[in-house]
């Protein structure tokens, strides 16, 4: 997607071939800044601190981080700890273990002469799959939203709500639950985006509002609360949102807070999208409420808030009395009864184990 008008995509390849180029996306809104990885521990640090984030991404990252590893110790041992340090980083997307998988089968068999360069083919590799899977959903959910833009008689705008941020911030390129939005706005529909603010990190505010305003989308930033409301008053047409792990009877984790934005489009009779590219699903797990490891974040995320003060300084402030207790759960669980349908690479299909069967076969008999 554009910044400021220029193609760019979250993660690349530095010009000079020795280091990988990221967005810091602790900076978004406020400013735009890039930084250079060099090393393992740089990688594991900015999946970790979420100068990266979304279950692409993370996975991207990682890859990269292997060949960055590789690059100073390329034996066996340094592989080894390489994918153990980075698959320590977060806990809840399935994409970062997918991804170290991906690289562990193809590095472990090779030579150690040979394995930087394919660690840096693989990881490019990936990265480009993802654009062309997100792209590809992309259309898939677009049919969803011009259908939804049918139904309601081409009245108004077309009212999308989404939670957290799923967009290209999240991925390589194009997002996914905002992929379909984006083809969307292209393709002339009048829509317009209910962006859940998203607490306590803020994704929707910081990251989902700046990407929409970025490409020029209309789009309203609400406090997380809000969503029942306009469900309740038909100023919601359909939500999308992504996920960080998808079971393989189609149990979604995603944000904190998704489950109750569902709860409420189940009672408002709202569908519930959720965008996904198949390295999102974890085809061993079947019950996710009781399987998906959920993240717990440091409660400073809860106590305090950081934003721009009209001295254009960014701060720090606490929100909450000192010594009140915290606690900071990353990620819910939506229990795929109350998903209206999964928009993958392939198409759209049941939140179901026959739904997901009917789109990935091959990959739904490897692991049955
Ligand atoms: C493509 S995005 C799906 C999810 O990764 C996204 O909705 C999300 O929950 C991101 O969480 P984050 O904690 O910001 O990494």
């Amino acid at each position: 997607m554009k910044v400021h008008g220029k193609p760019t995509r979250t993660l690349w390849l530095e010009p000079d071939g020795q280091a990988v180029g990221i967005i810091d996306q602790t900076r978004l809104p406020h400013a735009f800044v890039t930084a250079r990885l060099t090393t393992l521990d740089e990688a594991a640090h900015a999946i970790r601190a979420m100068q990266v984030r979304g279950a692409p991404l993370i996975g991207a990252t990682a890859a990269y981080g292997v060949w960055l590893a590789l690059r100073a110790d390329a034996s066996d041992a340094a592989l080894a700890r390489a994918l153990a340090v980075l698959g320590d980083t977060r806990p809840t997307a399935i994409n970062l273990h997918w991804a170290l998988d991906e690289m562990r089968r193809l590095l472990a068999p090779l030579a150690v002469s040979e394995r930087v360069a394919a660690a840096q083919r693989r990881a490019a590799e990936l990265c480009d799959e993802d654009v062309a899977i997100n792209r590809a959903l992309g259309g898939h959910g677009l049919k969803l939203l011009e259908a939804a833009w049918e139904r309601k008689g081409k009245r108004g705008r077309l009212e999308v709500l989404t939670h957290c941020n799923a967009g290209w911030l999240a991925t390589v390129d194009w997002g996914t639950a905002l992929s379909p939005v984006y083809l969307a706005h292209d393709a002339g529909l009048p829509v317009h985006v209910w962006v859940d603010e998203t607490r306590p990190r803020n994704q929707g505010a910081s990251l989902t509002a700046w990407e929409l305003g970025q490409h020029g989308v209309p789009h309203t930033v609400i406090a997380d609360n809000v969503g029942g409301h306009l469900m309740q008053h038909g100023r919601v047409d359909l939500c999308i949102v992504g996920t960080d792990r998808t079971t393989a009877h189609g149990d979604v984790a995603n944000k904190i807070g998704t489950y109750l934005k569902a709860l409420a489009a189940r009672d408002n009779g709202v569908p519930f999208y959720v965008a996904l590219p198949s390295p999102t699903i974890d085809w061993s797990l079947r019950d996710g409420v009781k399987e998906i490891p959920i993240e717990q974040r440091d409660g400073t995320e809860v106590s305090d808030i950081t934003g721009r003060l009209s001295s254009g300084d960014i701060a720090t402030v606490r929100v909450t009395p000192q010594g009140s207790p915290t606690a900071n759960y990353g990620f819910d669980v939506t229990p795929a009864r109350l998903v209206t349908a999964l928009i993958t690479e392939r198409g759209v299909c049941a939140a179901s184990e026959e739904g997901l069967r009917s789109l990935f076969p091959e990959r739904a008999r490897r692991h049955a």
